[in-house]
């Protein structure tokens, strides 16, 4: 969520269009609370960015084959021990517009999500041993951001300017 608040606040722009999607959808109410987050389509789609440039597991987790197997022509065998890159997959531009940009309306119209199914996008891993948090992980950045964005208007330090912060 440190990234996804990092990335706000060098976009004031993302920030204030997150705003107030949270703060028309919330009013007077006085906090956010979990049924609510299922308006908030700009703020999912913050985060679905978020993990895509700063996926917490880059490399995944590392597995072991069981058994020998081609794959584009390598031979791997049994019991070597395999990483994905996450990382460099959800910035390639063969799949990504301008992969290194933050740009949350990517996801907009996209059927494209962290459950596995769409391998140019793995956060969360895919398969059996997909992440079994995945839920219990975007749920709680959802509702915390939600109720940063809602209660605060956060910006770099005085005497810091927006290009200052280094996103690597
Ligand atoms: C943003 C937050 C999180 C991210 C990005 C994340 C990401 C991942 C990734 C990439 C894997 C490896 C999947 C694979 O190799 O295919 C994994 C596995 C796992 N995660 Fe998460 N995770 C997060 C939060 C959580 C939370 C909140 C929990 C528990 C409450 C959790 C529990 C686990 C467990 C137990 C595994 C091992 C699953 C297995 O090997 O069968 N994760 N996670």
């Amino acid at each position: 969520m440190v990234w996804a608040m990092a990335e706000l606040a060098t976009k004031p722009q993302v920030m204030k269009k997150a705003q107030e999607e949270v703060r028309n959808c919330i009013g007077n109410k006085g906090k956010v609370t979990e049924t609510d987050t299922e308006q908030l389509h700009y703020l999912k789609m913050i985060i679905k960015e978020t993990l895509r440039l700063h996926p917490p597991g880059p490399l995944l987790l590392p597995r072991e084959t069981t058994s020998h197997f081609k794959v584009l022509g390598y031979d791997i065998d049994p019991k070597t021990v395999v990483l994905v890159n996450d990382w460099a997959i959800s910035r390639d531009p063969e799949f990504w517009k301008d992969p290194q940009e933050f740009i949350p309306e990517s996801f907009d119209d996209s059927c494209v999500d962290f459950k596995g199914q769409h391998y140019e996008y793995l956060p969360f891993g895919t398969g059996r041993r997909i992440c079994p948090g995945m839920y219990m992980a975007t749920t709680t950045m959802e509702l915390g951001l939600a109720n940063l964005l809602y209660c605060f208007d956060w910006k770099v330090p005085d005497g810091m300017k927006e290009e200052d912060i280094n996103m690597e």
